[in-house]
């Protein structure tokens, strides 16, 4: 018995991002049909340089840098299209604009429902 929901994949889209690129990417988002998301405040470090300060005379170095993080998880929206609209409004061409992975999602459940699968999504 073939069921179109078979080929559907869940995904899940995690960007990290400059906390002031939220807003662009949240629009982003709205406009390739992948509005859902958990936004979080994180530390991070890629390859963005450490930047240094003096206090009270002490040099210090600060390797974290604020982002924040994007979770989406998606099914009906190609993942694909998903990060390619998060990088378009997340992007400013300077160093530390973050980075996007795609990862492949196992199960999802609908609690309230009891949906599993794409649909829960
Ligand atoms: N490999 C990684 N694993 C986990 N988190 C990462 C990784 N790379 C980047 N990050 C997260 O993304 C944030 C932004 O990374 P950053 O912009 O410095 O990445 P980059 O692509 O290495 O740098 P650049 O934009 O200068 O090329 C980091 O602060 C960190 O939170």
């Amino acid at each position: 018995m073939s069921d179109e929901s078979d080929d559907r994949e869940v995904k899940l889209v995690t960007a990290f991002i400059r906390p002031d690129k939220l807003g662009e990417v949240k629009t982003g988002l709205v406009d390739v049909g992948a509005p859902s998301i958990t936004v979080t405040n994180v530390s991070g470090r890629g390859s963005q340089p450490a930047k240094k300060g003096q206090w009270r005379g002490e040099e210090y170095t600060v390797d974290l840098h604020s982002k924040v993080k994007v979770e989406c998880y998606v099914a009906d929206v190609p993942a694909e299209e998903v990060a390619e609209a998060i990088v378009e409004a997340a992007k400013t061409g300077d160093p530390g604009d973050g980075k996007v992975f795609i990862t492949p999602v196992e199960e999802a459940y609908q609690i309230r429902t009891g949906t599993t699968g794409p649909d829960a999504v």
